[in-house]
């Protein structure tokens, strides 16, 4: 850790805090009021013309002081309110402004009434905050300001700095133009716009960096910090038009996210992997060995589905990547459209209704039935297995099913000993069984002889399960008496033209893969991937990874955590303990998990350690991905 000559000057108003101190100080003065609204509006349009440097801070001042008709006492309850909004990377990262607390100074516009107090929390007493002061008339009624205060002036900042003739490197941390001023004066080093709350275009496009919160400042200067790789600095690529709210839950934890909306080619994948530390897919994206090899800085892969064979799971763990994917959150949808299915084919709904749009008019009862009491044959009964039955049941079903795995029936489910046992027996056929490649052509020429005569058939698996021109051909000759299919052999990246053997015959439903597309499921899933992938990322648990060892981690507070992923050969863990040894850890936890191929091993320890050590333990012989946390 470097530690050279500085002083740094931050700014309070969205800096230190995520707000700006005036306008919350109005939403409390004006509350109850008719036209709160226009005032709050009012005064927040005056503030931005001053930080952006349209009017002058003094105008901008007395204005608004005039609009907020506020008194002492509401400066009690201000500075509680600005106790919780402190912005988060800077309540984080106490230890800097611990360790630098000589080296610190606060210029404001705002009020020493209330940064004072605020910030005398964070080892900054009142004489180094340079800010306005109020004035008020003897009832303690706000009234004005200080007009002699230099900080009440236009640029008030520049000549407050200069005043100060602060020595070495001077670094200014703010939101606004009127800090990015005291650089282009000359009186300041640095400039660091801080958008952590705030994005002002002014400010970022003349800052020599711009800070998306504390943490990278910390990092850019290499000071004491919380977490020791920026978050900002962790980019996330989202493919496939994952849920929006996929976006927002990551971008909130602070990480730079790009959304794409539609699948990549693996051409595309390999250029556009690199450098990427956390993808996002959902069914159509390959994840191959190529793509893999060129995704130099990759941690995580996070399928927003349930199906992961578009991963090569093995290849990702060697490379020490690890993956996660949803497997319940589209489950009900997919349950839902089976059911909707098995009760349109039943009614020869789609034919009707297609006759219909033709002009057609075609009332009869031919080849319509109630599925009340009609035998529902599930294969694979798993989560979206189980759930139909359920449902299936409470429509009066009889439900048989059929599973390679030994499964429990739910309700009055019968269970079947062969696949031929339940195709025999069943009205309606509906797939479940997973995406594992051995299920190629699972339905073929034989299955579909062992089904009842007309019996339907519902595909809402993987497209490779059933062998379409063998469905076609039975189709055609009303062995089966419709097909609602969903999944496809081959399905395109983005959406257009397609074409399959099955367009144009009577009574077979096609969709284009949305059984699990649903707002309720799509939402849940961005939820759900991305917690596990910032649980890995921010913790290192991996616990429900697809395709690694499991651990579940306390948060460590006042430690280091490494992280060391390693091929499992005998001896390993041996070596990593010597080297912490050697470089005299002292170890308050470690946690250990593996599995044939692959060991993940997290130690804590404490806060103090020889940076060596890092790269002593990435040349550990056997080591895959290092990565300390904070
Ligand atoms: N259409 C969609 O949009 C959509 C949405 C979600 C899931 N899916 C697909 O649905 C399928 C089922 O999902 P799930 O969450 O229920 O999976 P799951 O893993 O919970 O259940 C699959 C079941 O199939 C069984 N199975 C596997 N091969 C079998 C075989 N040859 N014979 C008999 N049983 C076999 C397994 O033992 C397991 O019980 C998956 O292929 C998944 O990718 C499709
Ligand atoms: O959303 C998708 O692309 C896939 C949906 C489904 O097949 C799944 O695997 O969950």
């Amino acid at each position: 850790m470097v530690e050279v000559a500085r002083k740094y000057v931050f700014d309070f108003d969205s800096t230190l805090t995520q707000v700006e101190a005036l306008d919350v100080l109005a939403e409390m003065t004006l509350q109850g009021k008719s036209n709160k609204d226009e005032v709050v509006a009012e005064i927040q349009h005056i503030t931005n013309l001053g930080i952006d440097g349209e009017i002058s801070f003094t105008e901008s001042l007395e204005k608004r002081i005039k609009l907020l008709d506020a008194h002492r006492d509401d400066l009690d309850r201000l500075v509680t309110e600005l106790r919780k909004k402190i912005s988060k990377s800077i309540a984080a990262n106490k230890e800097f402004f611990d360790k630098f607390s000589d080296d610190i100074y606060v210029i404001s516009c705002g009020f020493k009434e209330f940064i004072d107090p605020i910030v005398a929390e964070y080892n900054i007493p009142p004489d180094r905050v340079y800010a306005n002061t109020f004035k008020f008339d003897e009832d303690g009624n706000i009234v004005g300001f200080d007009e002699t205060n230099v900080l009440a002036t236009h640029n008030g900042k520049i000549e407050c700095l200069k005043r100060l003739d602060l020595d070495g490197e001077v670094q200014v941390i703010g939101d606004g133009y009127s800090d990015y001023v005291m650089r282009e004066a000359g009186i300041a080093d640095k400039f660091f716009a801080y958008t952590e709350n705030v994005h002002r275009e002014k400010a970022a496009n003349n800052a020599d960096h711009v800070a998306p919160n504390l943490d990278e400042f910390l990092f850019v200067n290499d000071l004491p910090r919380n977490i020791s790789y920026p978050k900002n600095r962790i980019k996330i690529l989202l493919l496939e038009n994952v849920h929006h709210d996929a976006f927002e839950n990551l971008s909130e934890d602070g990480f730079s996210v790009e959304l794409v909306k539609h699948s990549l080619t693996e051409e595309e994948l390999v250029e556009k992997v690199k450098g990427i530390h956390v993808l996002g897919i959902r069914s159509k994206t390959q994840v191959t060995p190529k793509v893999l090899d060129a995704a130099d800085k990759l941690l995580v892969v996070g399928a927003f589905c349930i199906g992961t064979k578009q991963i090569d799971l093995e290849y990702a763990k060697k490379r020490g990547v690890v993956v996660f994917n949803a497997p319940y959150s589209n489950t009900r949808s997919v349950v839902e459209m089976a059911i909707g299915q098995i009760i349109m084919l039943m009614r020869n709904i789609f034919t009707r209704s297609t006759e219909l749009h033709q002009g057609q008019w075609n009332k009869t009862a031919a080849n319509a039935h109630e599925v009340r009491g009609k035998n529902l044959g599930i294969v694979g009964y798993g989560n979206i297995g189980k759930q139909l039955s359920v449902l299936a049941e409470a429509l009066g079903m009889k439900v048989y099913y059929y599973d390679i795995e030994d499964k429990l029936a739910l309700g009055n489910a019968r269970k079947c000993d062969t696949l031929e046992d339940l195709l025999s027996v069943s009205d309606v056929v509906s797939l479940h069984i997973d995406d594992n490649k051995a299920n190629k052509n699972f339905i073929g020429e034989r299955e579909i002889n062992q089904m009842r005569d007309g019996a339907h058939l519902i595909n809402l698996s993987r497209g490779f399960v059933v062998d379409i021109p063998a469905l076609v051909d039975a189709l055609k000759s009303g062995k089966i008496g419709g097909a609602a299919i969903d999944v496809y052999p081959t399905e395109p990246r983005i959406n257009g033209a397609f074409e399959t053997e099955l367009q144009g015959l009577p009574n077979v439903i096609l969709t284009p893969h949305i059984g699990g597309s649903t707002q309720e499921a799509q939402k849940d899933i961005a939820s759900f991937v991305p917690n596990k992938i910032m649980n890995y990322i921010n913790s290192g648990n991996t616990v429900d990874a697809v395709n690694f060892p499991n651990i579940r981690l306390p948060k460590q507070q006042n430690a280091h955590r490494f992280l060391h992923i390693h091929k499992n050969v005998p001896g390993i863990m041996a070596h990593i303990n010597e080297v912490l040894a050697k470089y005299d850890m002292n170890i308050t936890g470690q946690y250990l998990s593996t599995d044939s191929d692959v060991g993940y091993v997290i130690t804590d320890i404490d806060k103090d350690y020889d940076k060596e050590v890092m790269k002593a333990l990435r040349n550990v012989e056997h080591t895959i991905k290092f990565r300390v946390l904070y």
